[in-house]
């Protein structure tokens, strides 16, 4: 394919493996481009074509993200959300990147007014550091992605995850595809968050801001609380139903009578993609393949 054919993806270049990616996309038939400002996304005359947003810490990438606005007063974060919904452009978010693309995220950072500033567009619940901290990183076999089944019938071989102080998903709104689930005991910190916030499902109560207990949902470009409520079984049916309609967040339970607890690593809903864990720093290109085909398929069908 000639270098004029290949499609064009921007990698979140703020934080992370960024060079990491542009490797790993460019192995997979892509064309790269490092985009830390609004004018890095438009200049040149060239649109991109699909974007990555890297590992990090999303709570500093969101400060950044967030911090100047450039000429037509939008931030990264603003141009970001305008690739993603009004372009409708290819998209994927791994670890902090996912958190970014979270509509909900707990455990969010505690000192930053309004929480942590996420672009949102993926209808997930996020409970960031889930795995546990830097130093208890590591490598886990997770679901290969779908197309990766070839010719072998789908039978393909696991996908070497590696999770650096990784969050995990602990709920998928309808429209979501989940591409793949592990089991895994929460760390500490995250055992303390999940506790906290089941109590609070189960209470009825209203999730505001509360230390690393943050759950909060994007609305447009502000974030906002979300109630988070529990239809109880006694409930009476005019109640039940108002209730059930607002109680989209179910956590996992424990997998085996133990801590652990099946939660999602990979998800998929439309031009959105994310991984909980870090596909740029394998030799396995199969999750940059899918989402070039992702961006391929995209550009096709413009
Ligand atoms: N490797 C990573 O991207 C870590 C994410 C980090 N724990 C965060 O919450 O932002």
């Amino acid at each position: 394919m000639s270098n004029e054919k290949k499609p064009l993806v921007g990698v979140l270049s703020i934080q992370g493996a960024f060079e990491e990616h542009q490797a790993c996309l460019e192995a997979s038939g892509c064309r790269t481009k490092q985009i830390r400002t609004v004018a890095d996304m438009t200049e040149g005359g060239e649109a991109l074509d699909g974007m990555v947003l890297p590992g990090g810490e999303s709570t500093a990438m969101g400060l950044i993200g967030t911090a100047t606005k450039e000429s037509g007063g939008k931030s990264v974060w603003d141009a970001l959300r305008d690739f993603i919904e009004v372009d409708k452009k290819p998209t994927w978010g791994t670890c902090a990147g996912m958190i970014l693309l979270a509509e909900r995220c707990v455990g969010a950072s505690a000192v930053i007014q309004d929480g942590q500033a996420l672009i949102g567009g993926m209808d997930i619940l996020v409970c960031r550091n889930y795995f546990g901290s830097q130093v208890s990183s590591f490598e886990m076999a997770t679901p290969p992605p779908p197309t990766s089944g070839g010719e072998d019938g789908g039978m393909a071989s696991p996908y070497p995850g590696v999770f650096i102080r990784a969050p995990a998903i602990l709920s998928a709104g309808q429209e979501v595809t989940v591409l793949g689930k592990v089991v895994a005991t929460p760390c500490r910190q995250a055992a303390v968050v999940l506790e906290e916030l089941e109590r609070k499902i189960e209470k009825g109560e209203t999730v505001v801001q509360m230390g690393v207990v943050d759950a909060l949902e994007r609305d447009g470009s502000q974030l906002r609380h979300r109630e988070v409520v529990k239809a109880s079984p006694c409930e009476t049916g005019e109640e039940k139903k108002e209730l059930e309609q607002d109680a989209s967040i179910e956590l996992p339970g424990a997998a085996d009578g133990s801590n652990a607890r099946e939660v999602i690593c990979a998800v998929r809903k439309s031009n959105l993609l994310c991984t909980a864990f870090h596909p740029e720093l394998t030799n396995d290109h199969r999750w940059h393949q899918y989402f070039a085909q992702m961006v391929k398929e995209s550009v096709a069908s413009a």
